[in-house]
């Protein structure tokens, strides 16, 4: 089965706007392979402005880099899947481990964020990846399956059709360590398997499964290469459009 090829480009909390803009036009100008699905997660700030500017532009997405797991209400600051929805907003990366980390949000709260989010016909980029600690006492494969099972297994086989799975290795994101091409496809493979257990090798096959942390422009050929990497979730790297680039062509 031929998967969707996937480079996403995950802006986290950087560029001005002006800068921003300059960085998604230069993106939609770029000579670029447009059967890779490109995608920009930028600021929610900049979010609509971004989805106009692209708007007809051939396999070029905007994602949002989080939501909230209710449809409304009371929440000071936070914006929801139905208001994302609303401004053409696709994708939304939810779990990145820096909203694990820094605002707590357990498997249990993100299987909220996948629901809420499919709900508003937006595609999650859900997110796992375990630190350091956890790779060196050697589970680093059950604690990540279990990142899924707790927040995805709980979906129709047909609603986890939908989901974009995205491994980060914390201890490669924005260290410049990458996993080894081996080690990513290692977790991958696992994951896959894990995916055609609980629902069918079907469904397994037709799940894109990215690989993040310290992708760059010299390292995003051997790891795309691998057999269970269907792309990659890219930081730091995706912050130049030059190099963004020669990673979507990487393929
Ligand atoms: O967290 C990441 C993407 O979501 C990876 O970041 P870096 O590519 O900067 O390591």
């Amino acid at each position: 089965m031929t998967r969707l090829q996937i480079a996403a480009g995950n802006w986290k909390m950087n560029k001005t706007f002006e800068d921003a803009m300059q960085l998604s036009r230069a993106l939609a100008n770029a000579t670029r392979d447009e059967n890779v699905l490109t995608i920009m997660a930028t600021p929610s700030i900049y979010l609509k402005m971004i989805v106009d500017q692209v708007l007809h532009v051939p396999g070029l997405e905007v994602a949002a880099q989080n939501c909230h797991e209710k449809e409304s209400g009371a929440y000071t600051g936070e914006i929801s899947a139905p208001m994302l929805e609303s401004i053409g907003v696709k994708y939304v990366i939810i779990g990145h481990s820096e909203r694990r980390e820094y605002f707590a949000e357990s498997n249990e709260v993100l299987a909220r964020k996948v629901d809420i989010a499919l709900a508003n016909n937006l595609i999650p980029i859900f997110c796992c990846g375990e630190s350091l600690e956890i790779r060196k006492s050697g589970k680093h494969l059950s604690y990540v399956a279990n990142q899924l099972k707790e927040s995805l297994y709980h979906l129709s086989a047909e609603e986890l059709s939908k989901v974009i799975v995205a491994y980060e290795p914390i201890w490669a994101i924005g260290t410049g360590e990458t996993a080894s091409p081996e080690q990513a496809q290692e977790m991958h493979e696992y994951l896959r398997n894990a995916l055609a257990e609980q629902y069918s090798e079907d469904i397994a096959n037709g799940i894109s499964i990215l690989y993040g942390g310290s992708v760059k422009p010299a390292n995003a050929q051997i790891i795309f290469s691998q057999k269970d990497v269907d792309g990659g979730l890219v930081g730091g790297a995706s912050l130049k459009a030059e190099d963004f680039v020669q990673i979507i062509n990487a393929f």
